[in-house]
């Protein structure tokens, strides 16, 4: 039973995504233009046989070369007389017959090809890529037709060729992706679990390259109609009487400049076949790129669209804040989904605070953040509501350029990964030397001193030194050092560090929270610190907002909460943190998931993982109640203070 349930929900989701995936390209105009076209023409093409048509070969001396719309012809006549229109229609058949299956013969031993060379490597890798260089290494229209000249002239040996000449084009790409595939952990995993090589390559490998040969597909037919087109224009291809595109045109040659219709009638169906086809191959590319999925094809802007419905009304900031953020709203809207990723956050940090913002993965902590200096990624997402006070002045009014010069002078970011933030191929000192440069009118020479004296802030060994390393020569745990060095390049009011010591080892993990700890009571620095665990805040936050579900549930000093959580999520993430010396503890691990932001449930967001929920905590939204000056609990049956203990 429980199967079925998942099998019919794994289909309900197939069909989801493909619903999903036709929408997106449907919203691609060009893409869904070119689809409705090349619709058309395969219909009709299809239709032929009952369509009613003149016999395309039957040929009629009498009436040659007659212009179009004369009695009886539509598209008029060739030189022997025959239907242009019926031509046309059972030509475009044919073409598209010989394009789809080149297409398909091209792919398959391309990819066949491709996918056994990345995967065996070695000499079977470079014996097969050797004689793909050489299929390369022809013109491909000479090797074409040398292979119909070999074989014959006729339309079965044109596609051939075509395909022959087309198979590098999928080799190659396929052989790049299956080698990087290979060497993933996933094929390790799936290796050492003692499955064949076959499984792997097709079970593996191959479902992850798929896209990339439908890509390539969808890319390469129209250019392969064109091919086989041309073998037929040069009589090696479709032979007399039978008609393809490239024979019409061949044969309208003769009487171009007399009778210019018989060539331009086939000539056009090419173009609107091949753009048709190569519009809607780009929009599958679009749509199968995961990259994409926003259904734009523009790259994320420099800075979080701001749409907000209601303008906020009181922009007094609070009387101890630096950074006020209150009823922020940010969305994603994706496929016309809309996945409300933070659903009104309130967030306050005072100078030289430390405010921890905790919750499980994907509860919006990381976008709450991004929101304040415009840096979640917009298309898809999008600011709707709320405000971001920096010392009184809302962030999401100020102009770009207001933000550009407020990123890292005013709040700087200290993100999870140092290796993707630092430039692989900038030494750490060009790197800090530019940060300090870009909101001051410093020489080289001083931003130089400056960025040393930053590295022996965050206490690195020999700055001098270090300044002239590359990121990869430094540790995971000095990295993060420097990343937080060039936070403090510019004396920011706010550092917004996001799961800064998530990668670190432990013993790092406590030199960097009290470098962090030392420098914002020296420097009087608020920070936002993301975090999802309790231990880390223990460690070094003055206050915390539980997030959950893209809101905030509990906020209050950090004493009080980890004393006496009023929140049944809280104190189930506060019991997730191991205790040293207390082996007999049991972690209260949270029964289910967090929910969808694109589908909340009504009422509290926690309630179907709650033990305490009741009918009334599912109607409709809780609110916020302060339980004293600074506490406060999203929650209608919050924790007693003997529940908290236990
Ligand atoms: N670029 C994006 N496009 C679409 N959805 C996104 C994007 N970034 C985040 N989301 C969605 O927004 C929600 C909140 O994500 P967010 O990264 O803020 O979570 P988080 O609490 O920081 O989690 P983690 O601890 O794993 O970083 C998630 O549902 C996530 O899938």
């Amino acid at each position: 039973m429980a199967e079925t349930t998942a099998l019919s929900s794994g289909s309900k989701r197939s069909v989801g995504n493909r619903q999903s995936n036709l929408r997106l390209l449907m919203n691609n105009r060009l893409a869904a233009g070119g689809l409705v076209i090349l619709v058309a023409v395969v219909l009709i093409a299809l239709a032929a046989p009952i369509l009613p048509l003149a016999d395309p070969d039957v040929t009629d001396p009498v009436n040659r070369l007659l212009p179009a719309f004369s009695e009886g012809h539509l598209l008029g006549t060739d030189e022997l007389g025959r239907d242009l229109l019926s031509r046309l229609i059972w030509g475009t058949r044919v073409s598209l017959a010989v394009g789809l299956s080149a297409t398909v013969i091209a792919a398959f031993l391309g990819s066949l090809i491709g996918l056994v060379a990345g995967y065996a490597g070695g000499r079977t890798d470079a014996i097969l890529m050797r004689g793909i260089d050489m299929v390369m290494a022809f013109p491909y229209i000479l090797l074409a037709l040398a292979i119909v000249a070999v074989l014959g002239p006729g339309l079965l040996n044109a596609l051939y060729a075509i395909a022959v000449v087309n198979i590098p084009f999928f080799a190659r790409n396929i052989r790049g992706m299956a080698l990087g595939l290979s060497r993933r952990e996933f094929v390790d995993a799936a290796r050492l679990s003692g499955m064949s090589h076959v499984r792997i390559l097709f079970g593996e490998v191959l479902p992850n390259v798929l896209p990339v040969i439908i890509i390539t597909m969808s890319t390469t037919i129209g250019w392969m109609i064109l091919e086989t087109a041309g073998l037929s224009f040069l009589g090696l291809g479709a032979q007399p009487p039978q008609a393809d595109l490239g024979s019409m045109l061949g044969q309208g040659r003769k009487v171009l400049f007399t009778n210019p219709h018989v060539s331009i009638i086939p000539g056009l169906m090419i173009f609107v076949l091949v753009m048709s086809i190569n519009l809607l191959g780009d929009g599958v590319r679009d749509v199968l790129d995961p990259r994409l999925k926003s259904g734009s094809l523009t790259r994320p802007v420099a800075r979080t669209a701001v749409e907000r419905a209601v303008m906020p009304g009181d922009l007094t900031p609070h009387r101890d804040a630096i950074l006020d953020v209150r009823d922020l709203r940010t969305e994603f809207r994706i496929g016309g989904e809309i996945y409300k990723a933070v659903g009104g956050v309130d967030l306050r940090v005072g100078k030289g605070e430390c405010l921890g913002v905790v919750g499980e993965s994907g509860s919006g902590k990381s976008v709450s953040a991004m929101s304040i200096m415009g840096l979640a990624p917009t298309p898809p997402g999008r600011i709707v509501g709320g405000v971001a006070l920096l010392d009184g002045e809302d962030l999401f009014s100020a102009s770009d350029e207001r933000i550009r010069m407020l990123r890292g002078l005013s709040v700087s970011h200290v993100f999870q990964d140092p290796l993707s933030t630092l430039h692989p191929l900038f030494t750490v000192g060009n790197q800090l030397v530019e940060a300090i440069q870009a909101h001051s009118r410093m020489t080289g020479s001083e931003a130089r001193k400056k960025a040393e004296a930053l590295l022996r802030m965050v206490r690195i060994p020999n700055p001098a030194e270090r300044l002239k390393a590359y990121p990869h020569e430094l540790s995971g745990g000095m990295r993060q050092r420097v990343c937080i060095a060039m936070a403090l390049a510019n004396d920011a009011d706010v550092i917004i560090a996001d799961e800064p010591t998530t990668a670190l080892d432990v013993t790092v993990q406590a030199q960097i929270l009290s470098l962090l700890d030392r420098l914002r009571k020296d420097n009087d620095t608020g920070i936002l610190f993301i975090t999802h665990d309790f231990g880390v805040v223990s460690a070094i936050c003055d206050r915390v907002a539980v997030m959950y579900a893209g809101k905030v549930v509990e906020t209050g000093a950090t004493e009080e909460i980890l004393s006496q959580p009023a929140h049944p999520y809280t104190a189930k993430l506060i019991q997730c943190v191991p205790v040293l010396g207390e082996p007999e503890r049991r972690f209260g691990a949270i029964s289910g998931r967090p929910p969808v932001v694109n589908r909340l449930p009504d009422g509290c967001a926690f309630a179907p993982r709650c033990q305490k929920a009741t009918d009334e905590c599912r109607k409709t939204e809780i609110a916020m109640t302060e339980l004293s000056d600074g506490r406060a609990v999203r929650c209608i049956h919050p924790l007693s203070a003997r529940e908290a203990a236990a």
